[in-house]
């Protein structure tokens, strides 16, 4: 039986770096190892401008009908003065909520081949191998009143409302638990609760759960500035960090520079599986849609196509082939095969031909298999 995706690009580099997605799924698709069948559709500021909404109700039916999403980036400068609801990221926010998506897992791997390519020094993050668990659907991204008021003398102001309830807190803590339990059985829980109620809340369910629960888990608590710098300072005393939706939006972007840059961290946003065991998920990049480089054919492809690979792993079980293509994308890099983000000193390739590398190096890994 076929496995439906629903494709959504979305804009800049969006559309790039989900063209190399799409050759990995016909490549798998030909050797007949996987039957992925796929449907696209609009998001963020594409959307915006063909249908006047980011994320329109079709769309989301659509997304939440196929339950499975591959998404790139959304957003881009001339989308920032349009109306806040009507914003690309605020359209993909509503995808996230609505799909109900509140464990987002952003591993950030070194491969031994990039060590020299991080911004920090190749001992601290040769062999890096850690698991971000970010909350998703909750904290200050949704938290009421959200809003900028006019005050009786003029002048404005704005509140966003950081917000969290012990079962969010909860649902999310138990599949960091559950991953450090699967990994090196270590979880480092990161908030503010030395300044903010919600972070003195989680800290408490979280030291309860594992006094409970995971006895067998090592939790260390860690106030998140402190986390950011230990992530620069030495990366690699990690294993599973958790965290709340913004703390782990910052914290992500810090951790994929030890992992050699931006355009190499992939993301599961995964829901609860419902009765019959369906699990809603969106499979994404960790970064934006980069303006910067959008339309230069530049783009690293390997955060979208190791998302690609968690969708194989988390979403069709198919371990073996998320495996493989792991071990392809490193063997590719090992080659020397680099876009410019990672090439150093080195001669960069484009987006497509990143692609074809590891679609060449997956062949090779299937074969040897
Ligand atoms: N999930 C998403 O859709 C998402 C995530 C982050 C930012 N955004 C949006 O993207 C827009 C741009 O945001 P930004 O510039 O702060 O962040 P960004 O992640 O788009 O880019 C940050 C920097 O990283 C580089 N970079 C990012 N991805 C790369 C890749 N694959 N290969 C090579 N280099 C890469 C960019 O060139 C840029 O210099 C904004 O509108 C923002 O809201 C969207
Ligand atoms: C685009 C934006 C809503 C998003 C976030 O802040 O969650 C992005 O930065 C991310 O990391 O996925
Ligand atoms: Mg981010």
């Amino acid at each position: 039986m076929p496995f439906d995706v629903l494709l959504l690009p979305g804009d800049g580099i969006g559309g790039e770096v989900m063209g190399q997605a799409e050759a990995v799924i016909a490549f798998l698709n030909r050797t007949g190892l996987t039957d992925i069948r796929t449907e696209a559709d609009l998001a963020g500021g594409t959307a915006y401008d063909r249908h006047g909404h980011p994320l329109g109700d079709a769309t989301l039916a659509r997304a939440q009908a196929c339950g499975t999403v591959l998404f790139g980036a959304v957003g881009g400068e001339q989308w920032d003065h349009v109306p806040y609801h009507l914003r690309p990221e605020i359209g993909f926010m509503r995808l996230r909520k609505e799909m109900d998506l509140f464990a987002n897992l952003r591993p950030a791997v070194c491969p031994p081949a990039l060590a020299g390519a991080s911004s920090l020094k190749p001992e601290l993050v040769d062999g890096l191998d850690l698991m971000i668990v970010r909350e998703l659907t909750g904290g200050v991204y949704f938290g009421e009143p959200k809003e900028i008021v006019t005050q009786e003398n003029g002048r404005r102001r704005a509140v966003d409302t950081q917000v969290y309830d012990e079962d969010e807190i909860e649902r999310i803590a138990y599949v960091a638990f559950r991953l450090a339990g699967e990994r090196q059985g270590r979880l480092a829980s990161v908030e503010k609760s030395n300044v903010m109620k919600s972070g003195l809340l989680w800290r408490q369910v979280v030291s309860r759960m594992q006094h409970d629960l995971y006895p067998q888990v090592e939790l260390v608590h860690l106030l998140a500035d402190n986390c950011a710098m230990q992530l620069v300072r030495r990366p690699k005393q990690f294993d599973v960090i958790l965290a709340d939706n913004l703390f782990g939006d910052m914290l992500s972007d810090v951790a994929a520079m030890a992992a050699g840059s931006l355009g190499m961290l992939p993301s599961a946003s995964l829901g609860a599986p419902d009765a019959q065991g369906r699990l809603a998920a969106l499979y994404e990049p960790v970064h934006g849609s980069a303006p910067d480089i959008a339309g230069k054919g530049i783009a690293n492809p390997i955060a979208m196509i190791a998302s690609l690979g968690m969708l194989l792993r988390h979403s069709m079980a198919r371990h073996d082939l998320a495996d493989a293509l792991d071990r392809a994308i490193a063997a590719a890099l090992a080659t020397g095969t680099r876009t410019a983000d990672v090439a150093g000193a080195g001669t960069p390739v484009g987006t497509t031909a990143m692609g074809a590398a590891i679609i060449a190096a997956l062949a090779e890994e299937l074969e040897a298999a």
